[in-house]
């Protein structure tokens, strides 16, 4: 579970984070819903203690990021941008490479990289470098060393920007799957019916702030609009920097 307390950052003369509270449960996926510069990176790089909180807490199963960042980054992964993947390695390098990181032995980490290797079918590519790959390759690649580690709660910053249909589906696909062995999935997207599509619980965004939470359902009824598009833009207050 992640647990996001009343956090607050200014970043210059920007108010990038302003009282920010919402919580994100196991066996749920949660969607971070915004537009550009509503702050939804910014709220991800204090959760990976990459960016100090001016006040508030960021919660990972109960660990206060702030307070004991390696014990609560353990308990999360981190899907990476999948453009930056090390390209002169092979995919189950790069994973076992994370799996050490994130503390697995290397008899672990061996294990573990085949295991995910296996359920995320990479096979055919887990022993080519990554030079090359295509973005469905890159992004299955960049997702197994995000859940090698079998982390209870993971995270992703726009995960399908630069993805095509295909691979949007597969990431789709296992985004349910792990929801539905428990973990607590959380995504930022400024794309609507990407959130509608794929999760429990919306909590929506602007200027630092929730401004409305709920399962899609919950929101339509909160705005009084027929539609899930109508009632984003309703509850957001503008339909600027959000994708249809
Ligand atoms: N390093 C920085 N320097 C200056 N301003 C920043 C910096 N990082 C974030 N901000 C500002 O903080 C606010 C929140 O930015 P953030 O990147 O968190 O938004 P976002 O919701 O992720 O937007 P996007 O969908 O465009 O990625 C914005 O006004 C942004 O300009």
């Amino acid at each position: 579970m992640i647990e996001i307390n009343d956090l607050s950052k200014k970043i210059g003369d920007v108010q990038a984070l302003d009282k920010l509270t919402f919580t994100a449960q196991d066996g749920h996926i949660t969607g971070i819903l915004g537009p550009n510069g509503a702050g939804k990176t910014t709220c991800l790089r204090v959760l990976f203690d990459l960016l100090k909180a001016d006040s508030g807490q960021a919660l990972v199963d109960s660990i206060d990021v702030a307070k004991s960042p390696i014990k609560a980054k353990r308990a999360l992964g981190l899907f990476p941008d999948p453009f930056g993947l090390y390209e002169r390695l092979t995919p189950r390098e790069y994973i076992s490479f994370f799996a050490g990181i994130n503390g697995l032995s290397s008899k672990q980490a061996k294990q573990a990289t085949q295991e995910v290797i296996e359920s995320l079918k990479l096979e055919d590519i887990a022993d080519r470098r990554c030079k090359g790959f295509s973005q469905g390759q890159r992004m299955k690649t960049a997702l197994a060393q995000a859940i090698v580690h079998k982390p209870k709660n993971i995270v992703l910053d726009e995960p399908t920007r630069g993805l095509d249909v295909m691979s949007t589906r597969v990431l789709r696909r296992i985004l349910a799957d792990l929801r539905e062995q428990g973990h607590c999935v959380v995504f930022s997207s400024h794309v609507m019916q990407e959130v509608a599509a794929l999760c429990d619980n919306v909590i929506l965004m602007s200027k630092g702030r929730v401004v409305a939470q709920g399962s899609p359902q919950q929101l339509i009824e909160q705005s009084g609009e027929q539609n899930l598009e109508d009632a984003f833009i309703k509850l957001i207050g503008s339909d600027e920097g959000i994708a249809a």
